[in-house]
C-alpha cells in the first residue's frame, strides 16, 4: 500500500536522529519523490546507463537499495546475459519491503538482496555500481575506502553513478540552492513544521560534500573520467568511468 510521508507533520517533543525504520520504509516512496528534486529522472537514467555499461557475466551493485527502485530499473534495462545484480541495505526494514516490491515484477535477471553494511560486503567482477543517495550518510571518514573498493572492484570501463545531496563551495549560492529545495518541499506539501523537523533530524546523520570535493576524491583514487550529469538545486548525480 502506498502510504504519505507524515513523520514530522506533528510536533515532536524529544526529536532523535533521522534512520531508516519501519516508519520511515512504509512511506518511502512518497517521501523521496517530494524530497528529492529530480529523484525520478535519475531513477530512468540510471536505467538507460545500465543498458549502456552492463556487459556479459559481470555483477551489479545498487548500494542503499532501500526498497529497490533502482534496482528494478537496471533490472528492466538489463540487456546483457550471465548477469546478477546485488541490491544491499543495512535496514532490515527496506529489505523485507524491497523483496516485495521485486517479487512483484516478472524478470529473467537474478538478483540478490543483501541486509549488510556496504562498507563490509566484497564488490568483484561489476560493470555498474550505483550509490543513490546513500554515500552522505556514511561516515565522512570511512568514504574514501568504500569509493576505492568500489573503484578495485569495477571492471576497466565500469560505471559508477554516484547520486547526493550537495553543499556549494559558495555560501551565498549554498543558500539558495537550500531554500530554493525547501520551496521545492512546500510546493510537494511539506509545511514549515516538517521542513524544520525533517532538517533538525537528519542534521547529525546526513553530511554533505561539496562537487569539487567528491570529483577530487575520485580522481584521486584513479576513476579515469568523472562528471556531473545532472543537478537540481542542492541535489545532483555524478557518473565516474574507470
Ligand atoms: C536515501 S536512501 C537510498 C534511496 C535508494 N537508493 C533509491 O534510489 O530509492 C539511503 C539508504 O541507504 C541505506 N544505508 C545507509 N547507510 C548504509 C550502510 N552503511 N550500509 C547499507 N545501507 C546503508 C539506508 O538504510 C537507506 O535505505
Ligand atoms: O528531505 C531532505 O531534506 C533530504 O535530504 C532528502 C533525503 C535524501 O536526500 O536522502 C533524506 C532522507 C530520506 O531518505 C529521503 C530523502
Amino acid at each position: 500500500m502506498k502510504e504519505k510521508d507524515s513523520i514530522f507533520a506533528a510536533p515532536i517533543e524529544r526529536l532523535g536522529d533521522f534512520c531508516f525504520d519501519h516508519q520511515v520504509a512504509d512511506v518511502f516512496p512518497d517521501m523521496i519523490k517530494r524530497s528529492v528534486p529530480g529523484y525520478s529522472n535519475i531513477i530512468s537514467a540510471i536505467g538507460m546507463m545500465t543498458a549502456r555499461f552492463a556487459r556479459p557475466d559481470t555483477q551489479l551493485y545498487d548500494l542503499g537499495c532501500s526498497l529497490g527502485a533502482a534496482t528494478q530499473e537496471m533490472r528492466r534495462n538489463l540487456n546483457q546475459p550471465g548477469c546478477r545484480i546485488v541490491a544491499v541495505d543495512n535496514s532490515a526494514a527496506m529489505i523485507e519491503r524491497a523483496r516485495n516490491h521485486l517479487a512483484a515484477f516478472r524478470s529473467e535477471v537474478a538478483v540478490e538482496l543483501q541486509e549488510a553494511d556496504i562498507c563490509a560486503i566484497n564488490i568483484e567482477n561489476a560493470s555498474v555500481v550505483v550509490l543513490n543517495f546513500t554515500l552522505q550518510f556514511i561516515a565522512p571518514d570511512q568514504r574514501e575506502a568504500l569509493l576505492k573498493k568500489i573503484y578495485d572492484g569495477l571492471n576497466p570501463g565500469g560505471v559508477l553513478i554516484l547520486s547526493e545531496k550537495f553543499i556549494s563551495e559558495d555560501d551565498t549560492i549554498n543558500e539558495l540552492l537550500i531554500d530554493l529545495h525547501h520551496d521545492f518541499k512546500r510546493a510537494n506539501g511539506y509545511s514549515e513544521l516538517e521542513i524544520s523537523q525533517k532538517r533538525t533530524a537528519l542534521e547529525n546523520v546526513l553530511r554533505p560534500d561539496s562537487p569539487g570535493l567528491h570529483k577530487k576524491r575520485l580522481k584521486k583514487i584513479g576513476f579515469a573520467h568523472v562528471d556531473m550529469w545532472f543537478q537540481c538545486f542542492n541535489f545532483g548525480s555524478m557518473v565516474a568511468v574507470k
